[in-house]
This record gives structure tokens, sequence and C-alpha cells, in this order.
């Protein structure tokens, strides 16, 4: 065998989503999800008894039944777009590198697809968790998840980990070709929209001193560079510009909070703010997703809709995802060909 050529496997990892839009699935996603300390970063005993003695009995019924606006004949679009996406990149790459995708909670299981690994017997695995910006409760997670599992192995291949891209050129020029599809020019107002978290967690990945004390909306540097809220501005940036969005034309905003602590400013006030300013026209950006979901299909392209129609608005528009993007795949592509 030529020892040069390495046999290496790639792994994507995406959030999870529930088996099925029943309550009782609902209810094990919730369970296993925000069971996890990354996620709820609070003490075991206090996350025990507020995640399974009140959010997820509460929340369960409530997510079921958005989990079944959301089902289509395929199933859950956050898992069949993260399928097209290792399906595409697959192909891209060719017969030399394998690629699977797993979950980080539900299936495919974070465990079972690396056992199927294991018995590949890999020099080489490339970790590629799919949020472009890094959170403990995402990219942290995942990655802890597979530490977890491959510690336990005889045989520990070469790893390499994707901590986040979300400078990447491709990825801000997937979600830039994403844009033009839409002319800009016709709405009144343009939003990002990213996945909120709660301000402690983001205060966490300081040493000293909290994220408000810095200049985390105007750069990103060697100090901030893992802040999610100064990634997800410098996204921001990066496509407006590729687009040409002045900056009175465009807002960052956090959706998705579970209390009043989390990143501002809230995507929910924005949209009422933009409504009473007059805009009738809002065009969502959502780049911290990388595939179509519950958050941008049901709570942008529905939710923000009434939201913003109750206050005198007119449309939302969403952008969709990157899903099987071919820019996007090159964007993969290019991310593992530099790790081979
Ligand atoms: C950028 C990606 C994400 C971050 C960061 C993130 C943090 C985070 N999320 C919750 C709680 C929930 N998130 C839920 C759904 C959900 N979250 C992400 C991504 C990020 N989450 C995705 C892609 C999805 C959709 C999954 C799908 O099946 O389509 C949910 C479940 C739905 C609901 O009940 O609202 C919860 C709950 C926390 C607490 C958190 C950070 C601490
Ligand atoms: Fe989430
Ligand atoms: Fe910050």
């Amino acid at each position: 065998m030529n020892m040069k050529n390495k046999k290496t496997g790639v792994l994507l990892i995406n959030l999870g989503t529930p088996d099925s839009p029943k309550v009782s699935d609902v209810r094990s996603y919730l369970f296993q999800f925000l069971n996890d300390p990354r996620v709820i970063d609070i003490p075991v005993v206090l996350r025990k008894v507020l995640v399974n003695g009140i959010i997820v009995p509460f929340r369960a019924p409530k997510s079921a039944e958005e989990y079944k606006k959301l089902w289509t004949d395929k199933g859950s679009p956050l898992l069949y777009y993260s399928e097209q996406t290792k399906e595409k990149l697959q192909e891209s790459l060719g017969n030399d590198i394998t690629v699977e995708l797993a979950m980080r909670y539900k299936n495919p299981s974070i465990p079972d697809v690396l056992e199927k690994m294991r018995k590949e017997n890999y020099d080489k695995i490339i970790i590629l968790p799919l949020f472009p910006q890094y959170a403990s409760a995402t990219n942290g997670s995942a990655i802890e998840e597979v530490f977890r599992v491959i510690s336990k192995w005889w045989v520990i291949p070469e790893l390499e980990f994707v901590g986040q891209f979300y400078d990447h050129p491709l990825y801000i020029q997937a979600y830039a070709e994403l844009g033009r599809q839409f002319k800009i020019e016709d709405y009144d107002h343009v939003i990002f929209s990213y996945h909120g978290l709660p301000t402690r967690q983001v205060d966490k990945v300081y040493d000293n001193g909290l994220c408000e004390d810095r200049d985390c909306e105007k750069e990103v540097n060697e100090e901030n560079k893992f802040c999610y809220k100064a990634t997800s501005y410098a996204t921001t940036r990066a496509i407006a510009e590729a687009l040409n969005i002045p900056e009175e034309k465009y807002t960052v905003a956090f959706q998705s909070r579970l209390d009043n602590k989390w990143l501002e400013p809230f995507a929910d006030k924005t949209i009422i703010e933009q409504a009473q300013k007059g805009a009738k026209k809002l065009l969502f950006f959502s780049p911290a997703f990388t595939a179509d979901c519950l958050e941008t299909i049901i709570e942008i392209g529905e939710g923000y809709q009434e939201l913003f129609e109750e206050h005198g608005g007119e449309k939302v528009q969403l952008v969709p995802s990157l899903n099987d993007h071919p820019t996007w795949i090159e964007c993969l592509k290019d991310i593992v060909k530099n790790r081979v």
C-alpha cells in the first residue's frame, strides 16, 4: 500500500432534529438537546429541574405543532438538506475521500456514524461541524461529543477539527449568490438574523470582562475571534459588501431567544421597529444556518411574517439557506482539500 495516500474520511455534523413531529419524538429530542451542559450552561441539578420539570414538558407539545407544519414527505428539512449536502460533497470529492453525516442530537447519531467510520480504519478523519460562527453550544458541543466517543477507541487516527469558517470567501459568495436572486432595491430593509445565544455564553469566551465592553459590532481581532457576536457582525459586513448593501439599509438581529438575557438586538423587536418606521417589505438572510430548518422556514417565514403584518408590514422574504447550493459545496470541498 502506498502510505503517501492517507485513507481519509470526513464527518459533517449538523444540529439534529426530531425523528418525527410526534410530541413523544419532539420531547425526546428536546430532552437530549437541552440537557447538554454546553446548551443550558447552569449547575446540573438546576438544569435537570428546569429542563426536565419545566421547559421540556411545556415546550414539547408547542414545538411539535411547529414541527408538524415544517415536516414534508421527505421528512425534516434540516436532515434532508444535510443529506443532500453530504451526497453533493461526496460527488465533488470523488472516491478518494469518504463523506459521512451525523447529527449532534438524535439521528444519525455521532456514536453510530463514528462506529461505522472506526471500522473503516481511516488514517485521518476531518470533523466538520456545519456551523459557520463558533459557539460552544454548537461547534463546541459537536467537537466534545466526537472527543468523548473517539477517546475510547484503541486506535485513534489522525484527527482534524474545523472550528469555524464564517470568513471563508466561498461561504460568503454562496450567500451573496442566494441574495442576488432577489432585487435588494425592492426591499425597504434587509435583516441579517442569526440564531441567538445567552449573553452569558458569549461572555465566557473572554478571560476578563464582558462582550458589551468590546467593539464586537465593528471588528474581529485576536481577542474576540471566537465571540459569536463578533463573527456574526463580520459575516454580515462581508455579505453586505458583496451585495453592495449600504450600512443604513441593513440590521443585524438575533432570533429564537428563550429569555431576555440573550444577544441583542432581538429580531422580533427589530421587525416591529421597521414596521413602525413604515417598512413594507423586508428581506431576511439567516447566515448562521447552513440548511433550512424550523428556525428559518417556520420562525422567519411564518412567525416573523405574521408579526410584521400585525404591525403594518406586508412581506417578509426569506433568502433560502445554503442547502445544496453549488458554491456552498465548493466551499466545503475547499475546506476539506486544505486539510487532507
Ligand atoms: C447557529 C446555530 C445554533 C445555535 C447557536 C443554537 C443555540 C441554541 N439553541 C437553543 C434552543 C433551541 N434551538 C432549537 C432549534 C434549532 N437550533 C438550531 C441552531 C442553533 N441553535 C437549529 C438549526 C434548530 C432547528 C432544528 C430543526 O429541527 O429544524 C430548538 C428546538 C425548536 C424549538 O422548540 O424552538 C430549541 C429549543 C439554545 C438554548 C441555544 C443556545 C444556548
Ligand atoms: Fe437552537
Ligand atoms: Fe464579543
